[in-house]
């Protein structure tokens, strides 16, 4: 069955050049303790609690140069290229949301620190207010009003002001008028929803919003990096943690086993040989431990299943132990840069007593993947196939590091 299209389009804004930064590269694509600054901008929007459509605007020369960067986000995006303003980036990001988002947010990627927690209030105020919703801050500084000669004029009454950041969400169709009838370019969503007479409100930001624009915005960042990098382990290290789960089932062969094992109805369970024991029926050896492990480990990447990986159509595969495909999965997983933490694995059936076979098992496996596997085993008190003999079923859990 496939998943329901995602209400809520997120459109990331990185074409900036970044002049007030002052460096050769693009804004966004300079480094803050060795990632881009569009790259640890993903970390929040990557915990948005439902699914989103992500399309991520970048310098024109720079759109395959996202495309690997971001690869192992674990999350489907677009990345596409920006104009000359800010308005033509979003416009551009706005024009290749799918029919399926209604509510939209745009988000600075020169804002890399803002909280998840600032993006799931935008989008709840939204669906509350049914119109555009901005995140700001108090004004903290006594703020003058000037002349063009730096005459003070007036103190302006700050109780009235707000510092506004991003994300800036709004009803989809909202925001596309506002764009489609602008007349002149203004540095937010907001104004263009103003001009239009739509209404929009203010929710709390986060000091942590801050846009890195100047040299100096750029030094605060590199010290909260060097912070978030000191609890590593902690922090980001757990936002790139990702678990994935896989379930095979197969049925016994109906031919007899033979002493060899190899194509004559003999089992291979957990990548072991059980001489003796009846075989499972497959395209491979049906070894439903490894299947399911692979299934979860490519789960938990995003790379896809068993099916759409090694299909059935390539003639190495025709007969092949699991190992083959726990040696070819883990490969897929680590050219994307992920790391394997744990994978745990149930079979089910009556046969054949595992148990004692369990830490051979686990050993074969856990030197495969470099990384520790249990296995365990399960009846089902005589219930479903599994009980009736007819076959095995295995069900994993897998969780991986994706890379920064
Ligand atoms: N043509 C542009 C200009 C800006 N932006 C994005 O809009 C956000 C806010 O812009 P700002 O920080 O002011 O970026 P720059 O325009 O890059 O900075 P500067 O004004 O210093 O050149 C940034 O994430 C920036 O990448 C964009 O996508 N396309
Ligand atoms: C939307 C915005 O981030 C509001 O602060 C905007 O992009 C700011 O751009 P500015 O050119 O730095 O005002």
């Amino acid at each position: 069955m496939s998943s329901p299209a995602p209400s809520i389009g997120v459109v990331v804004v990185a074409a900036g050049s970044g002049t007030r930064l002052g460096r050769a590269t693009p804004k966004a694509f300079v480094e803050v303790a060795g990632r881009s600054i569009l790259s640890w901008a993903m970390d929040s929007v990557r915990g948005i609690s439902e699914p989103i459509e992500l399309v991520v605007v970048v310098p024109a020369a720079l759109v395959e140069a996202a495309r690997s960067q971001l690869a192992s986000l674990g999350l489907p995006f677009a990345a596409v290229a920006g104009g000359t303003t800010r308005q033509q980036s979003v416009q551009a990001g706005l024009s290749v949301l799918g029919d399926g988002v209604d509510v939209v947010l745009v988000h600075d990627a020169a804002r890399p620190f803002t909280p998840v927690e600032v993006f799931e209030r935008v989008i709840a105020a939204v669906r509350s207010t049914g119109s555009g919703v901005i995140p700001g801050q108090p004004v903290i500084d006594t703020i003058k009003g000037v002349d063009r000669s730096g005459l003070v004029l007036e103190t302006v009454d700050r109780s009235r002001l707000t510092a506004v950041q991003t994300p800036q969400g709004f009803p989809r169709a909202q925001l596309a008028e506002a764009y489609e009838r602008a007349v002149e370019d203004v540095t937010d969503d907001a104004a263009l929803v103003q001009q239009l007479g739509g209404s929009v409100s203010v929710v709390a930001g986060d000091p942590l919003s801050f846009k890195i624009t100047t040299p100096h915005d750029l030094e605060h960042a590199e010290e909260l990096a060097a912070r978030t990098a000191g609890a590593d382990s902690a922090g980001s290290s757990m936002m790139r943690i990702r678990t994935g789960i896989g379930v095979d089932a197969h049925a016994f062969s109906s031919s007899s086993p033979t002493s060899s094992g190899e194509g004559g109805g003999e089992l291979w369970l957990a990548g072991l040989h059980w001489p003796g024991e009846r075989g499972l029926a497959g395209h491979s050896d049906g070894d439903v431990v490894a299947h399911a492990i692979c299934d979860a480990l490519l789960s938990a990447s995003g790379l896809g299943d068993l099916g759409s990986c090694f299909g059935t159509s390539d003639p190495e595969l025709a007969g092949a132990h699991g190992e083959v495909f726990l040696r070819r999965t883990l490969a897929l997983l680590t050219e994307s840069g992920f790391t394997v933490v744990n994978v745990a694995v149930q079979l089910v059936g009556n046969r054949p007593r595992f148990a004692p076979r369990k830490p051979e098992a686990d050993a074969l496996l856990t030197a495969l993947l470099g990384a520790p596997v249990a296995v365990s085993a399960t009846t089902t008190d005589g219930l479903g196939s599994p009980g009736r003999g007819e076959g095995l079923t295995a069900i994993a859990t897998a969780l991986l590091l994706a890379p920064r």
